[in-house]
């Protein structure tokens, strides 16, 4: 079976690793590529300003960049991917979606709606439910479906494998790579040599969309976890991988060692793009690093280590790579799960 599926903001950061992955995916065959009206027209190659460490697929590279909107899209693709600002987003998204257009976006827009699935296939693929009571509300033919914030994503299916021993809160603190700014976001001159202690909009989203991610859709209906979130996000500068210190508070007093295996035995699903163990735990307390292992799972596996339990709760790290497992991979995997579950 081939899905034909256009990109949105294909140009971009995110855009370019949408690309790289999907160059030899099994299912997913690009047939559009999109950008702002002032890349629209030229070659994707002169577009692009290609910044992936593989080379750019040639047959892409050919492609001519569309203008993102209904009109400028062929009628025949079963699926978009979305990795458009978040402002641009909020704006052309639903228009697509009532085009009849199935979106799975990466932006930040609306993942908080109550109508729209927020999805991290491992954790809550019974969310997708959700785009019934969208459509009934919207009165859509088409769907949008969102994958968390890469630091959200990264942390929330380590707290989703301690939910068994009574998760009460969260604390953690972010160190995330400069790519998650994008390619122009922050300077050199800012970030060599130093720390910024704070990444605007972060922190909410990190204690917002992990509560939506973790809570239950019961009848087409959306309830958040009652977990307590607390985060303070900070950029470093790593080119790409988020390491985030977490301390979970529970209600049960766990080991140590049933810790590492709730979160080594995390279950996995059985997609093309997933990893075969989404979490895997590292007992060397010098792991996991960025550099060492945001590769792992061919970018999709979640890293953890330095596992303590405490009294309270249990102390750890855990990694992720931003850009693929934290924004493209993940919306491909949600693309997967949406082909799987027969809603493209
Ligand atoms: N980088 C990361 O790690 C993560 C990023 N994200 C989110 O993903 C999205 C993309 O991020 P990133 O790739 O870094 O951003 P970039 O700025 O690198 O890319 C933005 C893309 O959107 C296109 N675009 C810009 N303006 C318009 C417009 N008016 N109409 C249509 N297309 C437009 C750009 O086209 P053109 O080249 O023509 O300007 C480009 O293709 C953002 O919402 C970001 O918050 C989410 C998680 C992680
Ligand atoms: N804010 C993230 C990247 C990002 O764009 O997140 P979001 O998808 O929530 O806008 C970072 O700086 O690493």
């Amino acid at each position: 079976m081939t899905v034909r599926v256009g990109l949105l903001g294909a140009t971009g950061a995110v855009g370019q690793r949408f690309v790289q992955l999907l160059d030899d995916h099994p299912t997913f065959e690009i047939a559009a590529v999109t950008a702002s009206p002032e890349s629209a027209g030229e070659s994707y190659r002169d577009a692009a300003k290609w910044r992936v460490d593989t080379p750019i697929p040639e047959r892409i590279a050919e492609l001519t960049v569309r203008e993102t909107s209904p009109d400028a899209l062929p009628d025949d693709l079963d699926l978009l991917f979305s990795s458009l600002p978040s402002s641009v987003g909020a704006e052309i998204e639903p228009e697509l979606c009532r085009a009849g257009y199935v979106v799975s976006s990466n932006s930040s827009n609306e993942r908080m709606a109550e109508d729209v699935p927020l999805t991290i296939p491992e954790v809550n693929p019974d969310h997708l439910d959700l785009i019934d009571t969208q459509r009934e509300q919207r009165g859509w033919d088409g769907a949008l479906v969102k994958n968390p914030n890469c630091s959200t994503i990264t942390m929330t299916p380590t707290l989703a494998a301690l939910d068994e021993f009574g998760l009460e809160r969260a604390h953690v603190s972010t160190l995330q790579a400069v790519s998650g700014a994008g390619y122009s976001g922050v300077t050199s001159m800012e970030i060599i040599d130093n720390v910024l202690p704070h990444i605007g909009g972060e922190e909410e989203k990190m204690e917002t969309e992990s509560r939506k991610l973790l809570g239950d859709v019961e009848d087409g209906e959306l309830s958040l976890h009652d977990v307590d979130v607390s985060a303070s996000c900070n950029r470093v500068p790593s080119l790409d991988g988020h390491l985030e210190n977490v301390f979970a508070e529970l209600d049960d007093d766990p080991s140590a060692d049933a810790v590492h295996e709730a979160l080594a035995n995390f279950e996995a699903v059985d997609l093309p793009s997933a990893p075969a163990q989404p979490i895997h735990v590292f007992d060397d307390p010098e792991r996991p690093q960025p550099r060492l292992d945001r590769m792992r799972g061919k970018g999709m596996q979640i890293s953890a280590g330095g596992l303590q339990a405490t009294d309270e709760g249990v102390q750890y790290n855990c990694l992720a790579h931003n850009t693929i497992r934290g924004a493209a991979g993940a919306s491909v995997l949600n693309g997967e799960l949406l082909v799987e579950e027969g809603w493209v």
